[in-house]
């Protein structure tokens, strides 16, 4: 799956924020969005999965894999979302948290691709956990699986290390690195560490309002 953003001009409340970008992401890459506050980072990915507000307006073109998605309503566009907040549901298990983002499908088949998830996450054995008693590390690894889950065609990443201690974050970024390599899905990160960007990927660095 490839991922391109054009963006002939963006304008949050009338104010123009960019213009004249395009963003070409291949199969399992990141790409990151670097910029000073405010410049509309967070916008551009509201606006690449379809959940901007409407002071938010945008010219321009989203393609996944050729196919034009930004007429598409956000749920028909199949693009996740990863937070630095990993907002899992906290009345419900990890197990519970997973399957909730599993497409309809056989009982077992569910349920075996939760277990994978959480293997691939190093979390084997978390099913019946309550997200409470995870560590920050922990709850960002059952967030990435939910976020795969769902199988996305392209992920969205907004700070998603930056809750975390420095040792932790080198780990987690290697493995949200490498399951989105492994997966083949494109992936935009926005970020304000130089050091969250992937071996190999680009950068786009936005300016000041
Ligand atoms: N719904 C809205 N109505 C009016 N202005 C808005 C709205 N949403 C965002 N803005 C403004 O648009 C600009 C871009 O905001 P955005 O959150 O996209 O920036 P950002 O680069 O992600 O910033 P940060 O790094 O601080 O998260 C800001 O000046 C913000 O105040």
């Amino acid at each position: 799956m490839s991922l391109r953003v054009e963006v002939r001009s963006l304008t949050v409340a009338g104010q123009p924020l960019m213009a004249g970008l395009a963003i070409e992401v291949p199969p399992g890459a990141v790409h990151t969005l670097m910029g000073p506050s405010g410049c509309g980072k967070s916008s551009l990915l509201a606006v690449v999965c379809g959940t901007a507000p409407e002071a938010v307006r945008f010219e321009g073109s989203i393609h996944l894999d050729g196919e034009r998605v930004d007429g598409l309503p956000t749920r028909r566009r199949g693009i996740g979302i990863l937070f630095q907040d990993d907002l899992l549901f906290a009345h419900m298990t990890v197990r519970e948290n997973l399957l909730f983002a599993v497409p309809a499908g056989p009982r077992a088949g569910r349920e075996a691709a939760v277990r994978q998830a959480l293997g691939e996450v190093e979390l084997d054995g978390y099913e019946s956990a309550d997200p409470a008693t995870l560590s920050g590390g922990q709850r960002a690894r059952v967030a990435l699986a939910r976020a795969l889950l769902a199988r996305p065609r392209a992920l969205l990443l907004d700070e998603p290390f930056a809750r975390l201690d420095a040792a932790l974050r080198g780990r987690m970024r290697e493995l949200v690195f490498g399951t989105l390599r492994a997966h083949g899905v494109p992936a935009l990160l926005v970020t304000h560490d130089l050091q969250d960007v992937a071996d190999g990927g680009r950068v786009t660095r936005l300016g000041e309002r």
